[in-house]
């Protein structure tokens, strides 16, 4: 894959994916140094990680044992490409092990496991080495999550660290810029794992902190200007949301008036949603956008369905054949088809839709199919302008404050696509499950809103939940419905917090919804967070 974002070749980290939990905290890790870094899957082709043109080489974590069958690994000839190009190589974890078993060193299941906080202590330093800044004999609490060790080492290695058990906990050959830790630096738990991160990556192998918002702005635009023929028309799903309105507005600096707006009303929307986008459209974006309501297109498809991954395929299925549709309609006014897609597809919806095949997090697990990505039908035919695929939502939103779309548009919590029919379990269309469901959320949002909290909080929502309970209202019994409310802090949406309200802003909004929203009767609060439960509730 040749990523969409693209960065100067010196100053391009990959990371190879074996599976951890954290691979994904490494690259935003890297980023957050104004570096570039990505993250393909591990086992990917030797022409696929050459093309990148690599500058510096992680291998992550993961959750096999090099010993195991079919256990991942880079590819044949990886380590011959390295030497050849003098590119640094920083194993993590399984990453350590990896580089130590296929050089000739030996790994071992560990005499004892070492899960969670542990003191290293550093036995070695040098300018060009991983601790080179700092003292032999320093001691740092670091985050160890592994069974396997490295008993012995390849010629030419030395070990540089040691855990306070006396396992090797990092290990270098600075001739062959070969290096790996075998705690977690990416975790925060690892307190000076930062600093390790940092003094590698300028210090060891010379790469300079230059990649900013205003360089991705002005590739992104360059990037689609090449895509997109002059004369080619462009349709873009707009959806209100933070990531396709950023999307949109770039796409829009591209190729001007070629780009054509669609927002679907796919009966799935927030009370008043379809008014309230399309006035912020017009007041605020100054977008033109055509608004399509396909809302019985969608719930007669949905009608009866209550497996989580059939409704989302479906609702993917359905936006596309809107899409197609509104291509259709364009081709007849400007005269030529429409030839793209522009999304908002962001790097989670593609990691958590499209697990890297080897990795042992996700080996075969789609967690669930974004709509945008997993969801797509095989055969569209539209090709797909995705200019912010690579990019975290805080990068989505430092790039919309780049091209002065107003704060508080960027700062709205997300919305999914699939909209309430994620926060329905079961079937979408029984009752009036849509409409009651409309008016709880809107009473939780409002008092988030009227509270202050609104921007605390990464995403709030209600749930409506398909069962009854008995309740005891003006002294009648009623047989109603139960809801739960979700409130949760993250920074990427890849993991979450749930959030602490107070218990006085509960207990008002507790009365207000079973006081005011007829066919609810019990308020719930989802105390969990992500993992074990996703942020959404299908
Ligand atoms: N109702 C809709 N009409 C048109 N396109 C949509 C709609 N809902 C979602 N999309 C498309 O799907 C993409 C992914 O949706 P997603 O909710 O992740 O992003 P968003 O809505 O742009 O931003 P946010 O995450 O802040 O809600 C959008 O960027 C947009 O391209
Ligand atoms: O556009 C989208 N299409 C989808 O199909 C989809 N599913 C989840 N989400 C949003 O992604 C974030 C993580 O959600 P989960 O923890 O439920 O996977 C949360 O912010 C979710 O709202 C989606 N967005
Ligand atoms: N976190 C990891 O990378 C663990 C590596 C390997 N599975 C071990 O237990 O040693
Ligand atoms: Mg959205």
């Amino acid at each position: 894959m040749e990523p969409q974002t693209q960065s100067k070749k010196s100053n391009r980290v990959l990371i190879l994916d074996y599976g951890s939990q954290y691979t994904h905290l490494i690259t935003r890790r890297i980023r957050s140094l104004s570096v570039f870094s990505l993250c393909i899957n591990g086992t990917s082709s030797l022409n696929s990680i050459t093309e990148l043109n690599p500058h510096v080489i992680i291998l992550s974590g993961g959750p096999h044992s090099v010993h195991a069958d079919g256990a991942p690994c880079f590819p044949y000839g990886f380590i011959e490409y390295v030497e050849k190009e003098r590119i640094h190589v920083l194993g993590i974890c399984y990453g350590l092990q990896l580089l130590v078993q296929k050089l000739g060193g030996v790994v071992k299941i560990g005499e004892k496991h070492e899960y969670g906080r542990m003191d290293i202590e550093v036995n070695k330093n040098n300018d060009k080495g991983l601790f080179g800044n700092k003292e032999i004999g320093d001691k740092q609490i670091v985050w160890m999550s592994h069974g396997d060790e490295a008993v012995k080492l390849p010629q030419g290695f030395e070990v540089v660290a040691r855990s306070n058990q006396g396992a090797v906990a990092a290990i270098e050959n600075r001739e062959r810029r070969f290096y790996g830790l075998q705690y977690h630096p990416e975790v925060t738990h690892s307190v000076e794992g930062m600093d390790t991160l940092r003094h590698f990556l300028f210090d060891i192998c010379g790469v300079t902190a230059d990649w900013n918002m205003e360089d991705v702005l002005e590739e992104e635009i360059k990037v689609v200007k090449a895509m997109v023929g002059p004369e080619d028309h462009v349709i873009c799903a707009l959806s209100g949301g933070v990531d396709s309105t950023v999307a949109a507005t770039l796409v829009h600096k591209a190729i001007g008036d070629r780009l054509h707006c669609v927002f679907v009303d796919n009966g799935l929307l927030r009370y008043k949603e379809q008014e309230r986008v399309m006035a912020t459209f017009e007041s605020d974006l100054h977008l033109p956008v055509t608004c399509i309501d396909a809302t019985e297109e969608f719930l007669s498809k949905l009608k009866g369905v209550t497996e989580p991954e059939m409704k989302r395929k479906i609702i993917g299925k359905e936006f596309i054949n809107i899409f197609d549709i509104f291509a259709h309609d364009l081709e007849k006014k400007v005269g030529k088809k429409p030839t793209y897609l522009v999304q908002g597809t962001l790097y989670p919806d593609v990691i958590e839709s499209c697990p890297p095949p080897g990795s042992g997090r996700t080996h075969s697990h789609t967690i669930k199919s974004h709509h945008n990505v997993g969801g797509l039908p095989k055969d569209m035919k539209l090709k797909l302008i995705e200019p912010l695929k690579l990019l975290f939502k805080d990068e989505v939103r430092a790039l919309g404050r780049i091209m002065n779309i107003p704060v508080a548009f960027l700062n709205r919590h997300p919305f999914p696509g699939p909209g309430l029919a994620v926060r329905i379990p079961g079937d979408v269309t029984a009752g009036n499950s849509l409409d009651i469901l409309r008016q709880v959320d809107e009473i939780f949002i409002q008092s988030i809103k009227d509270a202050g909290i609104y921007d605390e909080i990464w995403q709030a929502f209600a749930v409506f939940l398909p069962v009854k309970t008995v309740g005891v209202q003006g002294d009648q019994r009623t047989h109603s419905h139960a809801v739960a409310l979700r409130a949760v802090t993250s920074q990427d949406g890849m993991t979450a917090d749930w959030y602490y309200f107070d218990f006085k802003f509960l207990d008002d909004v507790s009365r207000k919804i079973c006081n005011s929203v007829r066919g609810v009767n019990r308020v719930l609060l989802d105390i969990t967070s992500k993992p074990p439960s996703t942020i959404e509730w299908e």
